[in-house]
């Protein structure tokens, strides 16, 4: 492809982007898979030029949106991609109007006049929110997590994610990571926190490899491993996943047991289910029961009724804004407000009451996300320690079941609650994550 004719292909397919997110739909990294799968004739070096566009608009969009604003223009794609290139390559604004059928038509007037404007912009009078790409509706859960650290907190959430594996001890059988990876294993390097957990050097393509294939790895980042360990699953262990959705946990959790004890994985979700599904029979998972639920109702009480306070673990891994994982899906952020944060709250509230009645005596309770927002986390837990009889359940300190089930030092908190575990990219460069584990006690 010419360059002219990648810049109308990201503008494409940034405005489809931004028409699912509005409408909140599929991702940009489905959008990005999809655009490409109907262009077939877009080889590699097209593909890493138009999705670095994408990504870097993304990345920027509530700074390019300051800047249009200030500059009395429109917040459009067209316009987005206008400021993205004088900040960046100012050299590609001349393929505006070039003599070729695919080039993004001229510069009109209003934007050459912008475009002079915008050479006097103080990129550093941007207000932080801006200035990090930072949503309204998340702000005041970010200042009280990282409070006076949260513009480096929140550039680390802004960049681009590292790829981690974890080896899957069910296939790999005590082999070492040289025998697992072959040749490939110099393009890897050990995770600090997480015993089985590898990062790539560089970028990589793991889907057709065959140690991907035989099931002798996953891809899982490192907060993610962690999450997994401390729920502490033992072999013999019955465990109840609540929303277990694609397993990314319940398949390191079936690895801890060494296939003995049983899992029952619920979700919601029959695509995620399905993924699962596929993911145990290739990582050779045989402890696993397979269970979609509906969102509410009956059949929810028919289900985990027969349950109630048997289960040594229960798993609560609740759908959430993904705030932690903002590195991975620079859209997620405009995808949610505050409406729908007090929405995810709620559930949030109601699954870890609801997973709570199934957890026998002595029993643990694992309530996780993938944010960093305290609205999501300890408040959740807090209010339903609050819920409960007095004394019936132990908030459990994370860094005694570290001793126990990882290696080294436990990871410094940053979490509001000391017992529980915060994770954050800039911290402990892995996702943002956080962890409770609730000991039932009567
Ligand atoms: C954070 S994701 C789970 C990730 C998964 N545990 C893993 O490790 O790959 C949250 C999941 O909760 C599911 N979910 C949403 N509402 C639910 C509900 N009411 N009951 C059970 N699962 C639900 C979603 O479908 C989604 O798969």
């Amino acid at each position: 492809m010419q360059p002219a004719a990648r810049l109308s292909a990201a503008i494409e397919l940034l405005f489809d982007i931004e028409e699912k997110m509005a409408a909140k739909a599929a991702p940009a990294d489905v959008l990005v898979t999809k655009f490409f799968r109907a262009r077939r004739y877009a080889g590699s070096k097209d593909k890493r030029a138009i999705s670095g566009y994408v990504y870097g608009i993304l990345r920027a969009r509530a700074l390019y949106h300051w800047a249009l604003k200030e500059l009395g223009a429109k917040p459009t794609v067209r316009n987005m991609m206008i400021v993205h290139l004088a900040r960046h390559e100012s050299d590609s604004l001349k393929h505006f109007g070039e003599e070729n059928p695919f080039a993004p038509t001229r510069l009109h007037e209003e934007e050459e006049d912008f475009l002079r404007k915008l050479k006097r912009i103080d990129w550093h009078a941007a207000p932080v929110e801006a200035a990090y790409n930072l949503p309204d509706w998340a702000v005041p859960g970010l200042k009280r997590r990282f409070s006076k650290g949260l513009a480096t907190a929140a550039a680390s959430l802004n960049e681009t994610a590292p790829l981690d594996i974890r080896v899957n001890s069910l296939k790999a059988n005590g082999k070492s990571f040289d025998e697992v990876l072959k040749n490939d294993a110099e393009l890897f390097e050990k995770n600090e926190f997480s015993c089985l957990g590898y990062r790539a050097k560089g970028p990589i393509n793991l889907g057709a490899h065959p140690a991907f294939s035989d099931g002798l790895i996953e891809v899982q980042d490192e907060a993610a491993q962690v999450a997994s360990s401390l729920v502490d699953a033992f072999p013999g262990a019955q465990i109840v996943d609540l929303c277990a959705g694609a397993g990314g946990k319940t398949l390191a959790m079936a690895a801890s047991m060494e296939n003995r004890g049983q899992i029952h994985a619920f979700d919601i979700s029959p695509k995620r289910l399905s993924s699962l599904k596929k993911r145990m029979q290739r990582a050779g998972a045989r402890t696993i029961q397979v269970h979609q639920i509906a969102a509410e109702g009956a059949g929810r009480e028919i289900a985990f009724g027969p349950m109630e306070g048997k289960m040594d673990r229960v798993v609560v891994d609740a759908p959430c804004t993904g705030t932690g994982t903002w590195r991975r899906s620079p859209d997620q952020r405009w995808r949610f407000d505050e409406a729908s944060l007090k929405a995810q709250t709620a559930l949030q509230g109601r699954l870890l009451a609801e997973g709570a009645k199934i957890v026998k005596q002595g029993g643990r309770l694992v309530y996780m996300t993938c944010s960093v927002l305290p609205e999501e986390n300890e408040d959740v837990v807090t209010a339903f320690l609050a819920s409960q009889p007095k004394g019936a359940w132990q908030l459990m300190d994370y860094k005694a079941i570290w001793a126990e089930t990882l290696p080294g030092k436990p990871a410094e908190t940053l979490a509001l609650t000391p017992e529980c575990l915060q994770l954050a990219p800039h911290a402990h460069d892995t996702d943002g994550f956080f962890l409770a584990v609730l000991e039932r006690v009567a």
